[in-house]
């Protein structure tokens, strides 16, 4: 099955490289100059440094070029998935969509397959999500992902298409779930990254990890998901490696907002927006998220980590 990424970014580029060394993807750009620079160098100096485009892909700022691919993955932050698949990729729509972002969008409360549903209708609708790092992937390190599709059959075709003999992919049917597990992650890990960048200690990010995953829980409830897809790869999994590890953008995030230091906000960070839409949306009015709403005022700089860390330790004792 030939594959198309569109979006070269990092993740987009390591996925490319990943399935290039077993068939052929191509790999769009929507920067001619990123695409001829990547067919010239066999690298996307950008975004992902130092790994060498495998032997399968061929990088292209052509949309066209995506035309033949029986598969698409959408690897374009969260936020800009509706502009790119409403603008230069609305040719695409009749055939299966793989987002590959983890966020939830701002002005909707959509996930991922719900923009794809709503802007791409006569698409198939999948998500692949659960912890890796792009850095690790495009170095073949061995990866567990999860690929969500409602359509039982698809996801199944898909698991075979999109796994490698180190990537290895793991199917369920519960979207929302799937989404809700990475996306919320991303909100946890800036959490974690604050506490312990404010040197408040290893027991208090366990706390957060653990009191982060039963908001997840009670958000997935809200939604219908299935609670054991929140405890797998897409959920617990990728909690574990998002809050535990600083080689996550949105951990980063976090210990700067914990060390009071300067971030580039030029970097992708999920969790930030995502944040901001649980707190928005009607969809979860009402539940009890006291994290998530610490997170979403601490990015916006409504208040200061000590101020959120005393409102959060003030909350009235309850059962677990
Ligand atoms: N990096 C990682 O390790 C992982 C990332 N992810 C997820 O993957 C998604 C993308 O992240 P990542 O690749 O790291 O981000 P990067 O910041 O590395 O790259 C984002 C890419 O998206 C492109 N882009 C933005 N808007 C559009 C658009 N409208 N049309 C086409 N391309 C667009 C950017 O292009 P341009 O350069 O032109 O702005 C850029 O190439 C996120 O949701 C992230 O959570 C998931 C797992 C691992
Ligand atoms: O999603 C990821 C790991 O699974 C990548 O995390 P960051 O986006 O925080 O870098």
């Amino acid at each position: 099955m030939r594959v198309g990424v569109a979006g070269a970014g990092a993740f987009g580029t390591a996925l490319a490289i990943a399935l290039g060394r077993k068939g052929a993807v191509t790999l769009w750009s929507r920067d001619e100059g990123q695409a001829r620079a990547m067919r010239d160098s066999r690298q996307n100096a950008a975004r992902l440094p130092g790994a060498d485009l495998s032997e399968g892909v061929t990088p292209s700022a052509d949309v066209g070029e995506l035309d033949d691919c029986e598969v698409v993955l959408l690897a374009m932050p969260m936020q800009q998935m509706r502009a790119a698949l409403a603008g230069p990729l609305a040719q695409l729509a009749d055939r299966p969509l793989v987002a590959c972002c983890k966020g939830i969008e701002l002005d909707t409360g959509l996930g991922p397959t719900g923009v794809i549903a709503e802007v791409a209708p006569g698409a198939t609708a999948a998500l692949l999500t659960g912890p890796s790092f792009a850095g690790e992937i495009a170095r073949g390190l061995p990866t567990a992902l999860t690929l969500a599709c409602a359509d039982a059959a698809r996801v199944e075709t898909l698991q075979r298409a999109l796994s490698t003999d180190v990537l290895r992919l793991y199917r369920t049917t519960d979207t929302a779930g799937a989404e809700l597990g990475g996306a919320l992650k991303n909100v946890m890990a800036i959490a974690c990254g604050a506490v312990i960048g404010a040197g408040l200690g290893n027991s208090a990010r366990a706390a957060l990890m653990t009191r982060g995953y039963a908001e997840m829980l009670r958000i997935a409830a809200a939604r219908g998901a299935r609670p054991e897809t929140l405890a797998g790869l897409s959920g617990f999994g990728d909690l574990t490696l998002s809050c535990t590890s600083d080689m996550s953008r949105n951990y980063q995030l976090g210990l700067a907002i914990g060390r009071g230091a300067a971030f580039d906000p030029a970097v992708t960070v999920e969790g930030a927006a995502t944040a901001r839409a649980m707190v928005k949306a009607e969809a979860y009015r009402g539940l009890d998220l006291p994290i998530t709403r610490a997170v979403a005022d601490l990015v916006d700089g409504r208040e200061t980590l000590p101020s959120v860390m005393a409102r959060l330790l003030a909350r009235s004792l309850k059962e677990e």
